[in-house]
């Protein structure tokens, strides 16, 4: 059986379930990866399935991101009954208001800047995010040997602060104050709501990382090359966005 055809048949059989959580990452599954984070939009019509998935019944439906939350509304336009999960766990659509920084996370994130702020002076081609809980290390448009190098000053900023949680992503290094992981949040959305299973597609390392967190009996894809821990595969954001639409078309038959 084709890889394209044994995922038909998991829709189909995901379909089917009563009541279903469809979770979907946003940078490079719905949205295209560009060198400009605000930038990054999804592709047309990808939201409007979400949302029309969300007004099916008994059918949850979150987007979960590295994007901290603001940023996530802001860039997707999206509100209820479309949930949002950010900052990879930490904020949350359905859980307001979101944790703060509390006077030892401040003052972590307060050193973890001036050194990152270092890292920018000797390579200024790299740029930094910052968001609520973390600060994200960018290198994407860089040449090969910068972008190299000034991920591994990143990472070393990282080794002098193993209370941070580091993760690497594509052409970033994101260091955080506060972690949760997209796999908890999914995993507690799941039992929030009493879904008998988990649709998750997403492209990178956090999102193997949820893979991995999830139940054999969710239905896990990965969107682009590489080695994944999910149980199907597509090539890109154009194919999640003809999933979601077949996703839509088999729930609303029920
Ligand atoms: O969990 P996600 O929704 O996939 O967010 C993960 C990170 O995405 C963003 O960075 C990535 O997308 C950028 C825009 O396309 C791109 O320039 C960058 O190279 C990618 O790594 C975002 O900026 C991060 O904060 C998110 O954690």
């Amino acid at each position: 059986m084709s890889g394209a055809t044994a995922l038909l048949q998991a829709l189909e059989q995901f379909a089917t379930l009563p009541r279903v959580l469809i979770a979907v990452d946003f940078d490079g599954t719905l949205a295209p990866l560009v060198d400009e984070p605000m930038a990054a939009r999804a592709l047309p019509g990808s939201l409007d399935v979400l949302t029309d998935l969300a007004r099916l019944s008994d059918t949850v439906v979150a987007v979960v991101s590295g994007r901290d939350l603001s940023t996530l509304r802001q860039l997707t336009g999206v509100s209820d009954p479309v949930l949002l999960v950010g900052s990879h766990g930490v904020e949350t659509s359905y859980e307001e208001p979101a944790p703060q920084p509390g006077p030892r996370e401040r003052a972590r994130f307060a050193a973890l800047e001036a050194e990152l702020t270092d890292v920018l002076r000797a390579h200024p081609l790299a740029r930094l995010e910052r968001k609520p809980h973390s600060l994200v290390l960018h290198t994407r448009g860089l040449p090969e040997d910068a972008a190299a190098t000034a991920l591994r000053a990143g990472q070393d900023v990282a080794g002098r602060h193993p209370d941070l949680q580091a993760t690497p992503g594509k052409q970033v290094l994101e260091l955080a104050v506060r972690h949760v992981g997209k796999g908890v949040a999914l995993r507690d959305l799941a039992a929030a709501r009493q879904v008998d299973a988990t649709f998750y597609v997403g492209d990178d390392v956090t999102d193997e990382r949820a893979f991995q967190d999830l139940a054999p009996t969710d239905l896990t894809v990965r969107v682009g090359p590489g080695q994944t821990l999910a149980r199907h595969r597509v090539d890109n954001e154009r194919a999640v966005l003809r999933l979601l639409r077949a996703l839509w078309a088999m729930r609303n038959a029920r």
